[in-house]
């Protein structure tokens, strides 16, 4: 089946002389999850709000469904929902009004069944008739997908949908995010949260710099970069690394205050139990320990360093 999204050679370069895409090829599969991870300026949005067509790209083809966005940007455009970083909302009208204004707006004839069902599954139906200047911020955040999905798109693209929001709505917008997937829509999300990516997205991107850095499933990139640390606070500073430690992939940090192992969360045993008895032999006393996960930050150290 081709892509339901379709972009090569893609630039952008900003009439400031900033190159924010520098030649970008990537293919979105219909049916999926992807995240498109990268750090700040990375150039997510740019890339999104070239798919949508508010931002003009300098060179490079983008088809949707196998449609030119450029050619034939009414019919893509309409087959595309976006709920971009900023909630904008007209304030002072209600909610059941916003949904239906932009549904209308992608000239859908009014379907009151389907914008019933959507404020339903978003858990605004009891807010149909506030204002949206009313509502909290996690339900203007849900007003804004109802607007991006008010036309029935089939691409859906959410653009850092979890800044900002707490734990709870963070994990009913990734069930909301699943149901679609489940009822055939596809689905772009960016951000910044490693973990975010791992429960929802079959597949990540990585983009750095204007540049994919690469495009994976999932499971397989956190195989492979999903390093684990358990960092030691030590209760007397070391110097080095002992050299009855050598060959344990060790490190020491703050000034010899802190051992850092660095572990495989994939693996089979994580070696943390026979490195604490080890220590314990060495008479290496400890104040305190913690684990972490790598960051996409890290992944992206790792990334670079090795492009
Ligand atoms: N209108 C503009 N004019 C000039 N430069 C811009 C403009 N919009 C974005 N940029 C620059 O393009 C680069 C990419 O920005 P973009 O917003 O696409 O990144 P991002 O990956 O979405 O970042 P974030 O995670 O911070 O949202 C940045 O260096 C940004 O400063």
């Amino acid at each position: 089946m081709p892509p339901i999204l379709s972009i090569s050679g893609v630039e952008k370069h900003y009439d400031s002389g900033l190159t924010a895409l520098g030649g970008v090829d990537l293919a979105v599969r219909r049916g999926e999850i992807f995240a498109l991870l990268g750090p700040n300026g990375a150039g997510k949005t740019t890339l999104i709000s070239i798919v949508c067509g508010t931002v003009t790209m300098s060179a490079g083809t983008v088809l949707v469904a196998g449609r030119n966005i450029v050619t034939d940007f009414r019919a893509t455009r309409s087959t595309i929902g976006l709920v971009p970083q900023e909630i904008a909302l007209d304030i002072f009208s209600t909610v059941w009004n916003t949904v239906q204004f932009s549904r209308g707006l992608f000239g859908r004839a009014p379907d009151p069944a389907y914008i019933e069902q959507l404020l339903r599954d978003l858990s605004l139906w009891d807010k149909r008739h506030s204002k949206t200047i009313e509502l909290s911020g996690g339900m203007k955040r849900r007003v804004m997908i109802a607007k991006a999905l008010s036309h029935e798109p089939e691409l859906l693209f959410l653009d850092e949908p979890t800044a900002g929001v707490d734990v709870n709505l963070r994990r009913d917008m990734w069930a909301l995010v699943r149901r679609l997937r489940d009822r055939g829509v596809t689905i772009v999300l960016t951000t910044h949260y490693i973990e975010e990516a791992e429960e929802m997205a079959d597949r990540v991107g990585v983009i750095d710099k204007g540049r994919i850095l690469l495009v994976e499933d999932t499971a397989a990139l956190m195989e492979k970069m999903g390093k684990r640390r358990l960092m030691l606070e030590l209760q007397q500073p070391m110097a080095a690394i002992p050299a009855e430690l050598q060959g344990w992939p060790l490190e020491l940090q703050s000034d010899g205050q802190r051992m850092v192992f660095t572990f495989d969360a994939h693996g089979e045993g994580t070696g943390i139990a026979a490195l604490l008895k080890r220590l314990g032999e060495l008479g290496i006393d400890i104040k305190d320990l913690e684990t972490t996960r790598s960051s996409l930050e890290d992944i992206f150290v790792s990334l670079v360093e090795r492009g």
